[in-house]
């Protein structure tokens, strides 16, 4: 990665910044594209056309089968809200297309959300960010747009990522010029509509001033002046990276305090209360569990280990992948406990897992916790019963087979006779229990709360065990009914 000088700098508020440079000067922006119609493309650029009526928004993406969910009544995307936000402007000013030539074309401000996993082949394999999916959207852009437009920055990127854009977009054959700005999202999976609507800050990058003013206009529809924080394209590339690795941090630490709780008797949830409860720490992300998941903690920690490596700062480097690790050993960790609780051997025993996806309130799979933990068991040759209420099959059958492959092409036949012989996926919490020698608590959905545990005992193999990785049935009275019940970071 080049590493040009570090041009102007403006961290100041956006209406004290004389330093921005004054550049083309751009009309009120009337029309935006956004490319990549995933979890964040779908949800904040609906969020702008329900905001922005006066503003004509076009998502665009290569997955026809996306955009065409997105034009159905089965919206790609399960988010409290959304359904709504979606209709209200679908077909209005808000649309879903595979065109995206034309939408680029038309627009004046084009948004790149597409996907940046971390890439595994090649230099950086397994930390640095795969940007060829960045790459490709910035050359589409050089080659298809005329006149001036606003390149806007929504992906997760590696901080000077915005460079190598500039430099992309500057061979443009047709002469037209750009901006680039860098917007990253802070939305999180199962709140998208409530945080877009109500964002802590909304951090906008650049060096044009007259570009910063367009985007702040458009966000200004509905979000408090004093919330649209302006700061130069490099501190607003490297804030995202640094805000997802502070609070993975947090998980992690109180993770790793889990496992000294459950080492000494004191309780996990009392001392994250009592951290908490000082203003300085505060209360928010110390909820121990599983070990965090999602698309985005780890491979955007990962980005900045790499990151500091590249810059050479292995220090640094190394404090930050201590988060990572110490979420694998909570994940292992859990599934040894099981192991050994269920007297050292879980072999041809039926386990119920409750919940996939990677949190409550998606349907999101991608790093869940649920995926490491059922792998683990599977090699452990344990018989396994998934439920969740808002995962497909097919995407945990997906994710079942991805993991066991172990980046291998090809699936083992040991591998293989496990997936088929040792996985069953059940559309109900009883069918997952019954004859189940312990259930294992993966994703915090409220209705495993109102489960009928009576039931659920009376059809388990005894004696019967809950493992709660997300303790959220710590408080009912299920030793009463006669389980054994263990949760993360305590003992009893
Ligand atoms: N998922 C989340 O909650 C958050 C994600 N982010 C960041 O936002 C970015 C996008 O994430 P997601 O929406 O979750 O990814 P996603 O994988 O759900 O969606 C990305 C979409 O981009 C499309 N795409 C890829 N290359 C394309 C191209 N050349 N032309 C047109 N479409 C193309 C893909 O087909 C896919 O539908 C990532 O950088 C991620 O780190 C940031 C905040 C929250
Ligand atoms: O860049 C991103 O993708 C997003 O990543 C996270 O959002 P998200 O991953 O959707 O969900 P979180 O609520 O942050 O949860 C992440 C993981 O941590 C776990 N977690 C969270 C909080 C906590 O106290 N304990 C805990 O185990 C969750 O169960 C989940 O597995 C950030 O919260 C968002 O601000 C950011 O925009």
């Amino acid at each position: 990665m080049p590493v040009p000088p570090v041009s102007k700098r403006h961290d100041k508020m956006i209406l004290t910044q004389p330093q921005l440079e004054q550049s083309t000067n751009v009309e009120p922006i009337r029309k935006i594209c956004c490319i990549g119609a995933g979890y964040v493309g779908g949800p904040t650029m609906a969020m702008i056309a329900k905001q922005c009526p006066d503003i004509e928004v076009k998502v665009v993406d290569i997955n026809a089968d996306r955009i065409a969910q997105w034009n159905s009544d089965e919206l790609p995307v399960y988010e409290p809200g959304l359904d709504e936000v979606v209709s209200e402007s679908r077909g209005r000013n808000l649309h879903f297309s595979t065109d995206v030539d034309q939408a680029i074309a038309d627009a004046q401000m084009i948004f790149i959300s597409v996907n940046t996993p971390t890439k595994h082949f090649g230099v950086g394999a397994g930390r640095a960010a795969n940007l060829e999916f960045i790459e490709k959207c910035a050359r589409k852009i050089a080659e298809v747009a005329q006149g001036h437009k606003i390149v806007v920055e929504k992906s997760t990127l590696p901080v000077r990522t915005a460079e190598a854009v500039k430099a992309i977009l500057a061979g443009a054959s047709s002469g037209a010029t750009f901006d680039v700005l860098s917007n990253p999202e802070f939305l999180a999976e199962g709140t998208a509509v409530e945080d877009l609507v109500a964002p802590d800050r909304v951090l906008i990058g650049g060096e044009s001033k007259a570009a910063v003013d367009a985007l702040v206009d458009v966000y200004a529809h509905w979000v408090p002046r004093e919330k649209l924080l302006t700061t130069n394209l490099w501190s607003s590339e490297l804030s995202k990276l640094t805000a997802n690795a502070f609070l993975a941090q947090r998980v992690s630490s109180i993770n790793s305090i889990s496992a000294l709780c459950e080492a000494t008797e004191a309780d996990v949830d009392e001392v994250a209360m009592a951290i908490g409860m000082d203003s300085r720490i505060g209360p928010k992300f110390l909820k121990s569990s599983v070990g965090f998941g999602g698309s985005c903690f780890q491979k955007d920690i990962l980005n900045l280990v790499y990151l500091c490596e590249y810059f050479g700062l292995p220090e640094v480097a190394e404090y930050w992948e201590q988060v990572v690790k110490m979420n694998d050993y909570q994940k292992t960790r859990f599934v040894r406990r099981i192991v050994r609780t269920l007297f050292n051997t879980v072999s041809d025993k039926k386990i119920g897992i409750w919940g996939f996806a990677f949190k409550k309130d998606t349907n999101d799979t991608r790093e869940s916790a649920a995926i490491y933990i059922c792998r683990d068991l599977l090699h452990e040759r344990a018989k396994i019963s998934i439920y969740d209420p808002r995962v497909d099959a097919e995407q945990i059958r997906r994710d079942l087979a991805d993991v066991m492959r172990n980046g291998d092409s090809e699936l083992s036949a040991a591998s293989e006779k496990l997936l088929n012989e040792n996985v069953e996926i059940v559309t109900d919490i009883h069918e997952a229990s019954k004859d189940a020698h312990g259930i294992a608590v993966l994703t915090e959905w409220d209705e495993f709360k109102d489960a009928d545990f009576e039931r659920i005992h009376n059809e388990m193999k005894k004696p019967a065990f809950i493992f709660d990785g997300r303790n959220i049935l710590k408080n009912l009275p299920l030793a009463d009914i006669g389980f054994i019940y263990q949760g993360i970071g305590f003992s009893r």
